[in-house]
């Protein structure tokens, strides 16, 4: 039984369980056992909170206590063999009563025969025993009634001295006091005297103990009956009527059980107020002030009691609380939004609060609301973390969504912009107001105005950014809209260079241009755009159409296109005649006035294009000469030269260009005029029969050659009747073709000849004019053909 410190840990009577253990809380070396927290918590009472009670018995060696205890409360003390009267209690024993919430204790006797005169023992354990429990039954034989040298006087001098030291400080009269009960039980009560003698002899002796105490000045009035209050009982002698020993120990019993009776011991007031889970940690704290003879000052006892526990179960409670927060750490600080977080974190501080207020508020009220205050700022400091990490994923997966719904809103064709990003602003900063709120834990000072304020900057922003874009977007929209609508037009106006050419182009550049503007102005009202923001791009509209403009022109005016336009003007007055049709080259004709009419005309039109200069001046068009594309922030504009179509060297460029052109039209006309003029005349056939007319009557009056013209007619009359007049009509044809082609290349090559040609071909046109020779040589080469 004896422990490693020498400690007698406990012990149990054969029959029983835990329960029914027993345990040394004093040794007889003076040492508390660390085991009775343990002890108490087997018993089953460490949650018993105030329900228990705490009993000690006090009285000689050897007077029976252990026996009483045992028959009263159902302990398991030992007891001493009848045949060997020695000490059998050592130390302070405890025990847990039979069905009962009661730590019973057995009290070494007071003799002091077995420690010598050593009377240091009975005092501590005097003190000890009457700062833990409620009632001291006093054990006391009948025959030492009255006797005031005896072992009970002594000791029950000792009892009120300690107490004075215990609970004298504070006055008595001063409010609610700790009371004791002291339950004198007179044992081998023959009945000789009566128990009231024998109760009035006690009070008298107490009475005189109390007067013969030395006491402090303060507590000098003070009476026994301010501190205690005493009840008696007899029990007959167990040895010689154990009956009605045992039927008296049974309706003793009753006062401890029976709470319903008047006499029952266990009064609230004698209750020392220490919660069950308490009591091993506050009567180790007594003993070891009692062991260094220090001033045992209960309240201070109980307050750190209170500290100590109220510490232990803030943290039990807090251990339980920081498992729950570390569950959520993780998915809060990797950026996730936990769902219903503020729900648990009120759940968990709850349950932390409840756990330390359900052990805790048992205790010293100022050190338990103390610790509780304690407790709960380090339960916020830790959930205030996971607040604002859950304060930021929200943050961040509001902007997330609200820049997403814009977007997806913004994709489609019809859509308000206003009304899309003030939805989307509403939608996502209520979401996180929503969030921020049900995170936020009631009683904290934790605020999301913050986050709030940064999340509504940054949606702003990103509205303003949209704006922006959307309004890029709808420039470039009617932009791209602009230039089909004036494609047509005005390549229709250029294709036609009248006077008013440039008047009609810039009708219709700023018909349509109005049309644009007003489709802006009509759209960015719900942009909610600024006045300046609207100038800007209106300036950007109008300098992006005219550039649309520019670019046409320039499509138009692009040389090969233009030079086209010219040789198409050129061609209509100079290869058709006035009335369209196409100009047949007689020798009669003026070919050199209408050449020079037709390119002089033709001409004009160069100048015409090179310059945008309508002839109404109302129609001419301005933009600033400056980067008004804040759009794009393209480079410096200068809108004067954007009028300017041809440079002058690009005219006198496009001039000669067209000259060369012109003239090999020239040369092509007098070419034709050759031509015709080379055809064989019909009255040549004539001539050819009337020359001839000698050779066909030599071939019809010469035998041979009417011969063979008979035979040609047999053969053609064959060939008839057999159908061969058809192929061999092709043969024929292909021949004569052959023949006619092989002869006209011989004409053409004699009329090719390097000296008529080679002039024409390579110089100037106006030198060819002049040059008259060759103008007479042509004719004359043309004539005789
Ligand atoms: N005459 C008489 N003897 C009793 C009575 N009760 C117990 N005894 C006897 O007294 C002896 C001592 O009993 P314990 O119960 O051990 O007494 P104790 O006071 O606990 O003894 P310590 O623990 O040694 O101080 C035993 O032999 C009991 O049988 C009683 O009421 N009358």
């Amino acid at each position: 039984m004896n422990g490693a410190n020498g400690h007698t840990t406990n012990g149990s009577a054969s029959t029983s369980g835990a329960t029914f253990e027993r345990i040394q809380v004093i040794n007889d070396e003076k040492q508390f056992t660390p085991d009775l927290s343990k002890q108490i918590e087997r018993w089953g009472l460490r949650d018993a909170g105030f329900n228990y009670n705490v009993v000690a018995v006090f009285g000689s060696q050897s007077t029976g206590k252990s026996t009483l205890l045992n028959r009263l409360f159902g302990t398991t003390f030992d007891v001493m063999d009848e045949t060997r009267r020695q000490q059998t209690t050592k130390g302070i024993w405890m025990c847990r009563g039979k069905d009962m919430n009661v730590m019973v204790m057995d009290v070494e006797g007071t003799d002091g025969r077995e420690r010598g005169e050593d009377q240091d023992f009975e005092r501590k354990s005097a003190l000890f025993s009457l700062a833990s429990s409620e009632v001291l039954i006093v054990n006391l034989w009948e025959h030492q009634v009255g006797l005031y040298q005896g072992a009970n006087m002594g000791l029950l001098k000792t009892v009120f001295e300690v107490n004075l030291g215990l609970f004298g400080k504070k006055s008595p009269k001063g409010g609610a006091n700790q009371r004791t009960l002291l339950l004198f039980v007179i044992r081998d009560h023959i009945g000789t005297t009566p128990l009231v003698n024998l109760q009035a002899t006690i009070t008298a002796d107490l009475n005189k103990i109390w007067e013969t105490l030395s006491k402090p000045p303060e507590l000098q009035g003070c009476q026994l009956s301010d501190y205690f209050d005493l009840a008696f009982t007899g029990l007959p002698h167990k040895i010689l009527v154990p009956d009605k020993f045992e039927a008296e120990v049974k309706q003793l019993r009753r006062r401890f059980v029976d709470k319903e009776k008047d006499d029952f011991v266990f009064k609230p007031a004698y209750h020392k107020g220490i919660p069950a889970d308490g009591v091993a940690f506050y009567m180790e704290g007594i003993w070891e002030q009692v062991q260094s003879n220090k001033d045992l000052d209960l309240p201070t006892q109980q307050e750190l009691l209170a500290q100590f526990r109220c510490d232990e179960i803030s943290t039990a409670a807090l251990a339980e609380f920081n498992e729950q927060a570390k569950s959520q750490r993780k998915p809060v600080e990797a950026g996730r939004v936990v769902e219903g977080l503020g729900q648990l974190m009120r759940n968990w501080r709850t349950e932390a609060l409840a756990r330390y207020d359900r052990d805790a508020s048992r205790y010293h009220k100022g050190v338990y609301k103390r610790k509780r205050q304690d407790l709960l700022s380090v339960i916020d400091s830790t959930l205030s973390p996971l607040f604002l990490g859950q304060l930021k994923n929200l943050h961040k997966s509001c902007l997330v969504a609200f820049k997403k719904e814009v977007m997806d809103s913004l994709r489609g064709q019809d859509y308000n912009f206003a009304d899309v990003v003030g939805k989307a602003r509403a939608k996502w900063e209520g979401a996180f107001l929503e969030g921020a709120k049900e995170a936020c834990v009631e009683g904290t000072e934790w605020s999301w105005a913050e986050e709030y304020g940064l999340l509504k900057e940054e949606t702003q922003s990103v509205a303003d950014q949209c704006r922006k874009d959307e309004t890029k977007k709808m420039v470039n929209a009617i932009e791209r809209n602009f230039k089909k609508q004036i494609s047509e037009p005005v390549e229709m106006s250029l294709n036609q260079p009248t006077g008013d050419m440039w008047d009609k182009v810039l009708k219709t550049f700023k018909g349509t241009l109005d049309k644009a503007e007003s489709t802006y102005l009509a759209k960015a009202k719900s942009f909610n755009c600024t006045e300046k923001e609207n100038k800007t791009a209106l300036a950007t509209l109008r300098k992006r159409a005219w550039l649309v403009l520019r670019s046409k022109i320039d499509e138009q005016t692009a040389d090969t296109v233009f030079l086209g336009k010219l040789r198409a003007h050129f061609d209509e007055r100079f290869r058709y005649d006035e009335h369209g049709v196409p100009r047949v080259w007689k020798p009669h004709d003026d070919i050199d006035s209408i050449f020079k009419n037709a390119k002089e005309q033709t001409l004009e039109l160069v100048s015409l294009y090179s310059r945008i200069l309508p002839t109404d001046p109302s129609l001419e068009f301005r933009l600033p000469s400056e980067p008004s594309d804040s759009l794009n922030n393209t480079d410096d504009f200068d809108f004067p030269s954007t009028l300017i179509i041809f440079s002058d060297s690009k005219c006198l460029d496009l001039t000669n260009k067209f000259r060369r052109d012109s003239d090999a039209y020239y040369v092509e006309a007098k070419r034709s005029m050759v031509s015709s003029v080379a055809q064989i005349p019909y009255w040549m056939y004539g001539v050819l029969v009337v020359l001839g007319w000698n050779e066909a009557m030599a071939v019809l009056f010469n035998p041979l050659y009417f011969t063979m013209l008979l035979v040609l007619l047999a053969t053609g009359w064959l060939i008839i009747k057999l159908n061969l007049a058809g192929p061999l009509l092709q043969i024929s044809r292909s021949v004569s073709g052959e023949v006619q082609r092989q002869a006209t290349n011989k004409l053409r090559e004699h009329f090719s000849q390097p000296e008529l040609a080679e002039p024409v071909r390579t110089k100037p046109i106006e030198d060819a004019l002049e040059d008259d020779e060759i103008r007479q040589d042509m004719r004359r080469r043309a004539e005789p053909m």
